[in-house]
């Protein structure tokens, strides 16, 4: 029996016909005079009063579960085809792209809170949980109620709601909208992924800007060719409307591309030149940035010169708001990163310094190392635990276990969320990247707890361990299954056990 969940059903209702106002619907069979109270992507949480979207997937085609949905009662169904027997008391929609239908009925359905708030989109491989963390957190500081949607966790002001993607299908998303509005937020930070925009999860928000962080090697599985994800992170700044502002980084290759053409004001940032909001480097060290922005100096928290991008563009977005750039930055220089970047852990007998961070690219785990190598003493050896994820992007494996191996003193290659793959194909990989030269300084332990484990029995007093690859995951995903596992709790609890 079907029963309602908090998560797809609204306690509002709307007809049919109105949902329908901007979708173009090819044909459209059955009843018309339809009262829908609540909207599911998945046929296993259809009912009576729902609409259900059967959409194209990776491993399965949603058309083929149609029968499932009507027998669990189901009242509308949007399709791109129509299935062969039509039921009289079921309506049929039929669309040319039912995630793009799904987006603009969903967006309907929730009154479009998007229109009542002021919602910031950041795209880019990586920065988007930091920028939009520290965003929210920085208009909570300034006084707002504000929404947050991020790979780590959703959140309406303080109140956290567990997120399962980076962003959110677009009925969920819509949903989480409605509940900021309703709980009187006026900006709302959002993660806009690739996978998002090509999966129409954005289509039909109203945004007031849109932040590109930077493009590098990510997820080339999925979309196939550079060129390809590319234009996926390009299609969110495509659609800003006029008023929305278009922030971009500057000294980013692909920065300037995602301007072109834009209807959005088009605005930057530059740590090397001409820009609407300027930052130069004075200190990166281990307590911190220490920047000069549009002319004025500060000091932050955050470590390395990628979170001074982060910090740049997160300075930049706040401007644009309307936000007085002094009192931005001096709450800004007093606030921490999102959980799991680069945050450290101390042994107190020996002072090692444990890093846990989130690196899971090849340009991430490089800016990781490179930060510690700058700020490191020469004593200070580093060691690096690090994986790669299954049924992701393989290209990935080789470059970042060579980039571990050749930044580090000690690399320890382990298993990172191996999923349906096998943990020692992806190590197979990933050794494959590791140059002869540095195979000495190498070792290969699949169980990730044991690799920590060696890591910190490697670690003289001082050094520097390095986790990579999990950050704020509390999990590790195998065959399906979400194992507890968290970086931060096990190099804690290894500390402990080995007496550092
Ligand atoms: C590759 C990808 O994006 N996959 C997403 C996609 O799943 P899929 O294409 O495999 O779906 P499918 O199993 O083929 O099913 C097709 C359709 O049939 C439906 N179905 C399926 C079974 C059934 O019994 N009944 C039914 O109706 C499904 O609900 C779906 O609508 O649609 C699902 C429903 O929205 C998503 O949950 C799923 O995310 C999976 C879990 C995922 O891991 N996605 C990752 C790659 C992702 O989206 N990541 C990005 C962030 C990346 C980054 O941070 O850089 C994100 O935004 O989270
Ligand atoms: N601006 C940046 N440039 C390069 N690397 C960065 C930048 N900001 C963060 N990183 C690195 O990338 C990791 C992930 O950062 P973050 O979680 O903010 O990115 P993300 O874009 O949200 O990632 P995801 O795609 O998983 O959502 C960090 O732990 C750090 O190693
Ligand atoms: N949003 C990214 C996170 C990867 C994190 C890493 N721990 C992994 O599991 O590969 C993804 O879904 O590809
Ligand atoms: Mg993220």
């Amino acid at each position: 029996m079907w029963r309602p969940t908090q998560k797809y059903v609204s306690n509002q209702s709307a007809s049919l016909s109105s949902l329908l106002t901007a979708v173009r619907v090819a044909a459209q069979h059955g009843p018309t005079d339809v009262t829908v109270s609540g909207l599911t992507l998945d046929s296993r949480q259809a009912g009576p009063g729902v609409v259900f979207f059967a959409l194209r997937g990776t491993a399965n085609d949603g058309h083929q579960f149609i029968p499932k949905a009507v027998d669990l009662g189901t009242a509308v169904v949007i399709c791109e085809e129509l299935p062969a027997e039509l039921k009289p008391e079921v309506a049929y929609v039929q669309v040319t792209d039912s995630a793009e239908a799904m987006a603009y009925m969903a967006a309907e359905f929730y009154g479009h809170p998007s229109r009542k708030l002021q919602l910031v989109g950041i795209t880019g491989t990586n920065g988007k949980t930091t920028c939009a963390t520290m965003l929210h957190k920085l208009f909570r500081e300034l006084g707002y109620h504000c929404g947050l949607l991020s790979t780590v966790q959703n959140q309406i002001d303080e109140q956290v709601i567990p997120a399962t993607h980076t962003t959110p299908d677009a009925i969920r998303l819509n949903e989480l909208l409605a509940r900021m509005v309703q709980a009187s937020c006026t900006h709302v930070f959002m993660e806009v992924s690739s996978h998002a925009v090509v999966q129409h999860r954005v289509t039909g928000l109203h945004f007031a800007g849109g932040v590109f962080t930077n493009l590098s090697h990510d997820h080339l599985d999925y979309h196939g060719t550079f060129d390809a994800y590319l234009k996926a992170k390009k299609g969110f700044f495509d659609m800003l409307p006029k008023s929305a502002f278009a922030l971009t980084n500057a000294d980013d290759k692909r920065g300037p591309v995602m301007l072109q053409n834009v209807a959005g004001r088009r605005e930057s940032y530059s740590m090397r030149g001409p820009a609407t909001f300027r930052g130069k480097l004075i200190e990166n060290a281990v307590h911190g940035l220490h920047l000069q922005v549009d002319g004025r100096e500060a000091q932050f928290r955050l470590i390395g010169v990628f979170n001074a991008y982060n910090l740049l563009a997160i300075y930049g977005a706040a401007v644009l708001l309307g936000e007085e750039p002094m009192e931005v930055l001096t709450v800004l220089s007093g606030l921490t990163s999102a959980p799991g970047r680069f945050e450290p852990i101390l042994a107190e007998k020996t002072r090692i310094t444990g890093i846990i961070d989130y690196a899971h690219t090849p340009d991430a785990l490089e800016n990781v190392l490179q930060t510690i190598a700058e700020i490191r003493q020469p004593s200070q050896h580093v060691i690096t635990v690090v994986g790669c994820g299954g049924n992701r992007d393989g290209a990935k494996r080789p470059i970042m276990a060579r980039l571990a191996a050749e930044l580090s003193n000690r690399a320890v290659l382990t298993s990172d969320n191996p999923r349906f793959e096998d943990p020692n194909e992806i190590l197979q990989q990933m050794q494959a990247g590791v140059p002869a030269a540095e195979l000495g300084k190498v070792l290969t332990i699949p169980d990730r707890r044991e690799a920590i484990k060696t890591a910190v029995a490697l670690a003289q007093p001082g050094d520097i361990v390095l986790v990579a690859g999990k950050g704020h995951e509390a999990y590790q995903e195998i065959k399906g299954v979400r194992a507890d596992f968290d970086d931060k709790k096990v190099l804690q609890e290894m500390f402990n056990l080995l007496g550092k």
